[in-house]
C-alpha cells in the first residue's frame, strides 16, 4: 500500500549483519526506566505496554532538549547523554534524511503483547514541520497507519535495520500503533529520533 508523501520506508537502512551488531550494542548500552511507565485512563492508573528510555544531546552546562510526550506540565522524563552507538546511528539517520535530531526515545517490545496503542507523537516541543525517524531492530513488527475518521488502515512490516520517516502532515492527520502479537516473538528495540526546540531550561 501506498505511504503519504512525507513518509519514507527504507528497509536495508541497515544491512543484516549491521542490523545484528546494533542491536546487541543497544540491549548492552540502554537501561530503560524501572518500574514501568504508568498513565491513568478512566482512573485507572496501568503500566505503559513496553520500556522506553530518553536520550538527548546535552550541553556542557547540562541543558539538554525535553520532549513531553505526555502532557505539557512537568514532571518531564529523565534524559540521559546519548550513548555512543545512538548517536552513531542519528548521524547515519541524518545522513540518509536530511532530518537533524537531538532526541532519542528508546521503545523496547519485550513480548508479543507488547505494543503502542493509535496516536499522534505530540509536537508541542517539536522544531516545526520535523520529521520523527524510527530506526527499528530485532523482531519485525507491525506498524500501522490510520487516517482521522477512517476505518481503514495502512500496515507495514517494520523490520530489523529499516528507517521508517514520520512526515509532519501525516502525523496531524494519521494517529499511528505498533500492533500486539499473541505469537512468541523475539524483542524488538525501536529507536525514535526527534529534533526538539523546547529544553528543560525553558520548562
Ligand atoms: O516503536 C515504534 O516504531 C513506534 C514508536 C512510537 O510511535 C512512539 O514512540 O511514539
Ligand atoms: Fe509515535
Amino acid at each position: 500500500m501506498e505511504l503519504p508523501s512525507d513518509c519514507q520506508y527504507i528497509e536495508a537502512f541497515l544491512d543484516a549483519t549491521a542490523a545484528e551488531r546494533y542491536l546487541r550494542e543497544v540491549v548492552t548500552a540502554i537501561d530503560y526506566v524501572k518500574p514501568r511507565l504508568q498513565y491513568s485512563i478512566f482512573g485507572k492508573v496501568v503500566s505503559l505496554p513496553r520500556d522506553k528510555a530518553f536520550r538527548a544531546d546535552f550541553e556542557k552546562d547540562g541543558s539538554h532538549p525535553v520532549y513531553r510526550y505526555n502532557g505539557k506540565q512537568p514532571p518531564y522524563p529523565k534524559y540521559l547523554p546519548m550513548e555512543p552507538v545512538l548517536l552513531d546511528l542519528r548521524d547515519k539517520v541524518t545522513a540518509a534524511t536530511g532530518q537533524r535530531c537531538n532526541s532519542c526515545v528508546v521503545n523496547f517490545y519485550q513480548k508479543g503483547k507488547d505494543k503502542i496503542g493509535y496516536h499522534h507523537d505530540k509536537v508541542w516541543d517539536f522544531e516545526e514541520g520535523s520529521s520523527v525517524c524510527t530506526v527499528s531492530l530485532g523482531e519485525c513488527r507491525r506498524f500501522r497507519l490510520k487516517r482521522v475518521g477512517a476505518s481503514a488502515s495502512i500496515g507495514l512490516d517494520l523490520s530489523p535495520g529499516s528507517l521508517f520517516v514520520l512526515g509532519w502532515d501525516t502525523n496531524q492527520a494519521y494517529r499511528h500503533a505498533i500492533m500486539p502479537t499473541s505469537q512468541d516473538v523475539a524483542p524488538r528495540v525501536s529507536l525514535t529520533y526527534r529534533h526538539i526546540a523546547t529544553r528543560n531550561t525553558d520548562l
